[in-house]
């Protein structure tokens, strides 16, 4: 680990997500004060779905200019562009479509109708981010799945061990769609913050396992993520068996 992990609990979901958004927020805006154009790497799931609409509730009242933001995923489900399973569309959804974002600053993975393989996509995505995405993310953010998988590196999956790589295709992931695509380890170190969000008592083994002292990767993939700053932000649910 590059730096100590902290843990941020909350009383409740709600808020967790207040938080999360008002650092988002104040990160954004500093970094637009620094004269940088920050780039986010979004995630999928529940707690990113609100995380999103909060941020998008508070768009008028926030400095941040959302044209001079960069997006990327940490992870894709690897289905039609219009599928209500896509992350990408979820998160235009909840966030893009109502902040005035700059369509060249959002780079979604390929989808299932854009390109043939899953492995397709994930080397247009490297590429893309090779291209694009030099230097740092300023935040990444990731959910946890109740197996301690983050991203799409799944306990036990080959993804797990990708090297060398900046994304690789992921196939019969335990949690549906089956077919994605995910940043790899060695992607994700790259980023000045990583942050954790993770809400619920269904996430709170994943939780324990992934800040315990030991522990395997392979078995909790949550464990081998870290940024130049790690930090946890959970809910008393998700911090309960800490
Ligand atoms: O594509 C996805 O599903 C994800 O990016 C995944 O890693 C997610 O963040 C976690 O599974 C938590 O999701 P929930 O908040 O829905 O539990």
């Amino acid at each position: 680990m590059s730096a100590p992990v902290e843990v941020r609990r909350h009383d409740d979901a709600d808020l967790l997500v207040g938080d999360v958004a008002s650092a988002l927020l104040d990160r954004l805006e500093a970094a637009q004060a620094r004269g940088e154009v920050p780039q986010i790497g979004l995630t999928g799931g529940t707690i990113a779905d609100a995380l999103h609409r909060e941020l998008a509730r508070r768009a008028a009242d926030s400095s941040v200019d959302w044209s001079r933001v960069v997006f990327w995923w940490g992870d894709e489900r690897f289905v039609e562009a219009a599928s209500p399973d896509r992350n990408a569309r979820q998160a235009r959804e909840a966030l893009l479509d109502h902040v005035g974002v700059d369509p060249a600053h959002v780079h979604e993975v390929p989808a299932s109708d854009q390109v043939a393989t899953a492995e397709e996509a994930a080397e247009a995505y490297s590429r893309a981010l090779r291209e694009h995405g030099a230097g740092f993310f300023e935040v990444l953010m990731l959910g946890i799945g109740p197996d301690g998988h983050c991203a799409s590196l799944f306990p036990g999956h080959p993804a797990v061990h990708a090297t060398d790589a900046i994304a690789v295709a992921v196939h019969d992931s335990p949690k549906p769609p089956p077919d994605r695509v995910t940043l790899t380890f060695e992607a994700m170190e790259r980023c000045r913050a990583v942050w954790f969000i993770a809400s619920g008592d269904g996430k709170a083994d994943a939780v324990a396992r992934a800040l315990a002292d030991e522990g395997s990767v392979e078995e909790t993939p949550a464990r081998g993520v870290s940024g130049e700053e790690t930090v946890w932000w959970l809910d008393e649910d998700a911090a309960s068996s800490l």
